[in-house]
C-alpha cells in the first residue's frame, strides 16, 4: 500500500483516481507548517501540492520513503528541485491543464485594466456614479508585448490577435515558423519593452528572469504603458514598478502574482492604478480538475513503476524513443554493476559507447541506467535514475557518452569502460533477439553470460588443473556449478573463468579460491 499526502486544495473530481485505487491510501492535510510537514513526511511515498506548500530542502531531507512530488499545476518554484534530485525523488507537474484558464485570466485582467472595471465597479457599489474618472483605452490597434511565448503566452497572443492588437514577442526559444504561425512579430527584449502599450510576462521565475522587468526596463518603456503579471511574482521588480507608477511612467498594472504571497504591506496593492487578484490564474473548475487528473495519473505511474512523461527533474523522452530504449534498461544497469564490482579503486571516468541500431537513438536514459548500476554498487540503494548523474557530478566522475559506427557481430552493442586511479575495466553487452540481455565481452575476453543468478568471476593463469581445483573447492562447500565458461587470450597467459552457481559463495570460500597459486582475483557479482 502506497501512502499519498495532499497538502494543498485539489479538485475532488481530479483526485478520484487516487482515492479509488486499491493500492493507494490518501491523506489530505491542508495548511501544514514546515515543521508539521517535516514531522509527518517520513510516512509517505508521494506528496501532492499546488503553489502554497513550500517543499523545502529540510522537508525533502526528512522524506525517507518519498518517491514522487506531484505539482498540480505548472510552476515548481515552491519545490527545492536540487534537493529532490539529490535524494532521487521525481518531481512531476501538470503543465497543460491550466494553460487556457490562465490565458483567459490574463485577458480578463488586460480588459479590466484597459477599462478600469474593478475600480469603477467598487466606486459604484460604494454609491459613486462617476463616468469621467474611468475613461479607458481601446485594445484594437495597440501593441501587446509578450515576454515568454510558451503555452500561456501563445494563447494570450491568439486572443490579442482576435482583438486586433499587434503582438510583438520575445522568447529565446521562439522560432520564426512558430511566430509566423501565431501572427506574432519576433523581437529582442529591448524592442518588445520599447514598443509595448501593454506588456505581459509569461516566463517561469528563474535566476535569469528574476527582476527581468526592473528599473532599467521601465526607463525604456513608452509613457503610459500598462503592465501585467499573471506568471510569477518576482519577474517584475515590484519596487521598480511602484516607482514607475508613482512617476506617471506606467499608467496601470494588473497583478495576479506577487513576490510574497499573500502580499503583506505591499504598497502596490493600495495604488488606485493597480488591479489585483489573489493568484487566480488557474482557479477554474476545469483547470483544477485537469491538473489534478494529470498529476494523479503520473503519481500512480511512478509509484507502480510504469512509464511517466512530465518529470521536471528528468529530461523528457518521446514515446517512440522510450519504446526503443526501454528493453535495454536492465542490461545497462547490470553492465554498470558488473564493471563496478571488478574495478579496483573509485571510478574517475565512465565512458559508454553505443554501436549498431542504438546510434540513431537518444541513449541518455541508458547512460543513466549504467550510472545507477555503477553508483549503487558504491553508494547503495538510494541511487536511482534521477539522482545518478547528479551523484556522479558531485563526485567529479567524468561521464562520456559516445556513438560508434564500427561494425560488430551484434545488431546493438553497449560497451562500458570505467577508469579509476589504479586501473581501467570494461565490459560489453547486447540484447539478443529471443534470448534477452547478454554480457559478451569482459576486459577483452569473449564471453556469453546471462546477467542473472549467482556469478563468480575468476581471473587466473591459463595452467592445467585450475578448473579442477576450483570445482573441487566449490564442491567441498556444497556449491553446485550450473554453468562454466573459460576464456583466454594467449595460451599459458591470462585467462578468465565465469561460473554460475546455484547459491552464493561465502567470503571464506572466495578467500580459499583466491589463495590458489594460479588465481589472480576472485569476484562474486551481486546483481
Ligand atoms: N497565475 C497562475 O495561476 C499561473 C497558472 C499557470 C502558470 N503560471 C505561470 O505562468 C508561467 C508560464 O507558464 P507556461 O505554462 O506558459 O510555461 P511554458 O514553459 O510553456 O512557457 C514559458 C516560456 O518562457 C520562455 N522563457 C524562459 N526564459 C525566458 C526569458 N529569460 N525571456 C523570455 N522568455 C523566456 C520559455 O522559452 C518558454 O517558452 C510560469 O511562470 C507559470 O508558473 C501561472
Ligand atoms: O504555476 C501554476 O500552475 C499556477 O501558478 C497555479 O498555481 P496554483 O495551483 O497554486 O493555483
Amino acid at each position: 500500500m502506497y501512502r499519498v499526502l495532499i497538502t494543498d486544495p485539489l479538485s475532488d473530481q481530479g483526485i478520484k483516481p487516487l482515492i479509488e485505487a486499491d493500492d493507494i491510501e490518501v491523506d489530505q492535510r491542508l495548511g501544514l507548517t514546515e515543521a508539521e510537514l517535516i514531522r509527518i513526511i517520513p510516512e509517505y511515498d508521494a506528496l501532492l501540492v499546488r503553489s502554497q506548500t513550500k517543499v523545502t530542502a529540510a522537508v525533502i531531507e526528512a522524506a525517507d520513503k518519498l518517491k514522487v512530488i506531484g505539482r498540480a499545476g505548472v510552476g515548481v518554484d515552491n519545490i527545492d528541485l536540487l534537493a529532490a534530485t539529490r535524494k532521487g525523488i521525481v518531481v512531476v507537474n501538470a503543465p497543460d491543464g491550466n494553460t487556457i484558464s490562465t490565458a483567459e485570466h490574463t485577458f480578463a485582467m488586460l480588459m479590466a485594466l484597459a477599462r478600469h472595471i474593478p475600480q469603477a465597479c467598487a466606486a459604484l457599489k460604494a454609491g459613486t456614479w462617476d463616468r469621467k474618472a474611468y475613461v479607458g483605452v481601446e485594445l484594437a490597434g495597440k501593441t501587446l508585448g509578450i515576454v515568454g511565448l510558451g503555452r500561456i503566452g501563445s494563447e494570450v497572443a491568439k486572443r490579442a490577435k482576435a482583438f486586433h492588437m499587434r503582438v510583438v514577442a520575445y522568447d529565446p526559444y521562439l522560432t520564426e515558423e512558430r511566430a509566423a504561425k501565431l501572427g506574432v512579430e519576433m523581437a529582442d527584449l529591448d524592442t518588445v519593452i520599447a514598443q509595448a502599450d501593454f506588456l505581459t510576462v509569461h516566463t517561469p521565475l528563474t535566476k535569469e528572469t528574476r527582476h527581468l522587468i526592473g528599473r532599467e526596463a521601465f526607463r525604456k518603456m513608452k509613457d503610459g504603458v500598462r503592465i501585467l503579471n499573471c506568471a510569477r511574482g518576482g519577474i517584475i521588480d515590484e519596487a521598480a514598478l511602484y516607482e514607475a507608477i508613482q512617476a506617471g511612467k506606467v499608467a496601470g498594472a494588473a497583478l495576479d502574482v506577487f513576490e510574497e504571497e499573500p502580499p503583506k504591506n505591499n504598497p502596490l496593492v493600495d495604488l488606485p492604478q493597480v488591479i489585483v487578484t489573489p493568484h487566480l490564474g488557474a482557479s477554474t473548475v476545469e483547470a483544477q480538475e485537469n491538473v489534478a487528473l494529470d498529476v494523479c495519473a503520473e503519481v500512480l505511474h511512478i509509484l507502480r513503476g510504469e512509464p511517466f512523461k512530465n518529470a521536471v527533474n528528468l529530461p523528457s523522452i518521446p514515446e517512440h524513443v522510450m519504446k526503443k530504449v526501454e528493453p535495454y534498461y536492465g542490461l545497462c544497469e547490470k553492465l554498470g554493476r558488473l564493471v563496478a564490482h571488478t574495478l579496483v579503486g573509485a571510478p574517475r571516468a565512465i565512458t559508454v559507447t553505443y554501436s549498431g541500431e542504438l546510434t540513431e537513438t537518444d541513449t541518455s536514459f541508458l547512460t543513466r541506467s549504467i550510472l545507477k548500476g555503477v553508483l549503487s554498487y558504491h553508494l547503495g540503494p538510494s541511487v536511482n535514475f534521477i539522482n545518478a548523474p547528479h551523484l556522479a557530478k558531485e563526485r567529479a566522475i567524468r561521464v562520456t557518452e559516445q556513438k560508434s559506427n564500427e561494425t560488430s557481430a551484434f545488431t546493438n552493442l553497449i560497451t562500458l569502460e570505467i577508469a579509476s586511479a589504479q586501473e581501467t575495466r570494461r565490459a560489453s553487452g547486447t540484447l539478443l533477439n529471443g534470448f534477452g540481455p547478454r554480457i559478451v565481452k569482459i576486459d577483452g575476453y569473449a564471453v556469453d553470460v546471462a546477467p542473472e543468478g549467482h556469478l563468480i568471476l575468476i581471473r587466473h593463469f591459463d595452467r592445467p588443473g585450475v578448473i579442477g581445483r576450483v570445482g573441487t573447492i566449490l564442491g567441498q562447500h556444497g556449491i553446485n556449478i550450473a554453468t562454466m565458461q573459460v576464456s583466454r587470450r594467449d595460451v599459458g597467459g591470462h585467462a578468465m573463468m565465469i561460473l554460475t552457481v546455484d547459491k552464493p559463495a561465502s567470503p571464506d570460500v572466495l578467500d580459499t579460491l583466491g589463495e590458489l597459486a594460479e588465481i589472480r582475483s576472485v569476484t562474486e557479482i551481486e546483481w
